[in-house]
C-alpha cells in the first residue's frame, strides 16, 4: 500500500479539498491506486494477447475496464459506508466525511458500469462485455454485498474479482478465454490472500471494530500466518508457469523463480516474527512486495512481448 494508508492517511482524505461533492471525491470513489495496478494487469492482457486489435480499439477496451472497476469501487463504498466510518483507514472517504451522498454515489456507480459495459460490448466484444459485467457484479455483489461481512473465506472466494481484468483484456483482442489467460488469472488468484492477509495482520483492529470476518479476528493471528505462507508457496510455481507451458520466455521463467523465491522469503519473516513491532514490519514488508511481485511480474510478461517486437522493428 501507499505506504500512505501505514500511516493513516490515504488518498481518499486528500480528496475533496475543493468541498461538497468535488471532483477529487468522485475520483476517490474509483480507488484509483487500488484500481491502478487491476488496470495494469487488464492492459497487460490486452497487449500479450495472440491476435491483433485495432489500437484504438485496444485503447478503448483498456478504458472500458478502467471505468468499470472504478465503478465497481464506488458501488463498494457505497454499500460499505456504515463500516468505512468505523475504520481508521477508511473513515475520510467521501461518503463516511459527509462529502457525497450515498445515493449519488450509487448512482454514479451505476451509471458508469452500465457505460463501460456497453461501450466494450458494442465497440469492441460481448465476450469481454460479459466477464467485465460478471467481474463488476462479483466484487460489488458476491464480495462487497455477501462474503465480505460472512465469511473468513472472503479474500479467497472474494479474490477472484481481482484476477479477471487481464483475462477481460485477453477476451477483448481474442474473443476468447484460453489457457493462458486462465494462467494470469491463477496469478492474481493466489496473489490475492497474502496479499490482503498481510494487511490485514496490521489492521486487525480496524476490521475487529467493524465486525467484519476477517481471518486474524476470526481464526487468530498464527492460523492467519500459516495460511499467508501456504498461498505464497502455491503462488511461486504458479507465477512460473506461463514459461513452463511456454508463453513465456527462458528470461521470464528465471526471473519470476527468483520473484516467487523472494515471495515466500517475505512470507516466511512474518511466519517466524510473531510480536511485537518485528511482527508489524514483516507484515508491511510482504505487503508492499506483494505490489512490487505482481507489477514485475505482469511488466516481464510485456517484456517479452515488447522486447522482441522492437528488436524486430528496428532490424527490418
Ligand atoms: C478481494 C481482494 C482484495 C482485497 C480485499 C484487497 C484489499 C486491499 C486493501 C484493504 C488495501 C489498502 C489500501 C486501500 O484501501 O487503498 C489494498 C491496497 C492495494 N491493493 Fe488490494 N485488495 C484486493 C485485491 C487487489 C487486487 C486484485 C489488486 C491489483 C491487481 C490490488 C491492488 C492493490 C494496490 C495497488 C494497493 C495499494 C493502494 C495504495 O497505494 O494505497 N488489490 N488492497
Ligand atoms: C474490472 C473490475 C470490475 C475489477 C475489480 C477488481 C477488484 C475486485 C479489485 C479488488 C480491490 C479491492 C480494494 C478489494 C478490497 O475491497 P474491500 O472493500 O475489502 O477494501 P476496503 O476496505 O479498502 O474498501
Amino acid at each position: 500500500m501507499s505506504l500512505a494508508e501505514i500511516r493513516e492517511t490515504s488518498f481518499e482524505e486528500t480528496a475533496g479539498f475543493g468541498g461538497q461533492g468535488a471532483v477529487g471525491d468522485y475520483i476517490a470513489l474509483l480507488k484509483p491506486r487500488v484500481m491502478s495496478l487491476v488496470i495494469f494487469t487488464a492492459l497487460v492482457g490486452v497487449l500479450i494477447a495472440p491476435g491483433s486489435l485495432h489500437p484504438v480499439l485496444a485503447a478503448v477496451a483498456v478504458l472500458c475496464i478502467a471505468v468499470g472497476a472504478g465503478a465497481s469501487g464506488a458501488l463498494n463504498m457505497w454499500y460499505d459506508a456504515d463500516i468505512d466510518r468505523v475504520m481508521s483507514r477508511t473513515r475520510s472517504r467521501p461518503i463516511p466525511a459527509g462529502r457525497i451522498e450515498p445515493g449519488e454515489a450509487l448512482a454514479f456507480g451505476l451509471t458508469l458500469s452500465a457505460f463501460s459495459v456497453a461501450v466494450l460490448g458494442l465497440a469492441v466484444n460481448w465476450l469481454a462485455a460479459g466477464l467485465l459485467a460478471f467481474t463488476i457484479f462479483f466484487y460489488a455483489v458476491v464480495y462487497t454485498m455477501w462474503l465480505k461481512r460472512a465469511t473468513p473465506h472472503n479474500i479467497v472466494i472474494g479474490g477472484a474479482a481481482g484476477a479477471f481484468p487481464p483475462m477481460i483484456g485477453w477476451a477483448a483482442v481474442t474473443g476468447t478465454v484460453t489457457l493462458e489467460s486462465v494462467i494470469l488469472f491463477l496469478i492474481i488468484f493466489m496473489w490475492t490472500p497474502p496479499h490482503f492477509w498481510a494487511l490485514s495482520l496490521f489492521k486487525r483492529g480496524d476490521y475487529e471494530a467493524a465486525r467484519i470476518p476477517m481471518l486474524p479476528v476470526v481464526a487468530g493471528e498464527d492460523v492467519t500466518r500459516t495460511q499467508i505462507l501456504a498461498y505464497s508457496v502455491a503462488l511461486a510455481p504458479i507465477g512460473v508457469l506461463p514459461a513452463v507451458l511456454g508463453f513465456a520466455s527462458l528470461v521470464y521463467g528465471i526471473a519470476a523463480t527468483v520473484l516467487g523465491i523472494a515471495f515466500v522469503f517475505y512470507a516466511l519473516r512474518v511466519y517466524r516474527r510473531r510480536e511485537g513491532e518485528a511482527a508489524r514490519k514483516a507484515a508491511v514488508s510482504l505487503f508492499s512486495f506483494s505490489l512490487l511481485y505482481l507489477f514485475l511480474i505482469f511488466s516481464l510478461l510485456l517484456g517479452d512481448t515488447l522486447v522482441p517486437a522492437v528488436i524486430g522493428a528496428i532490424w527490418s
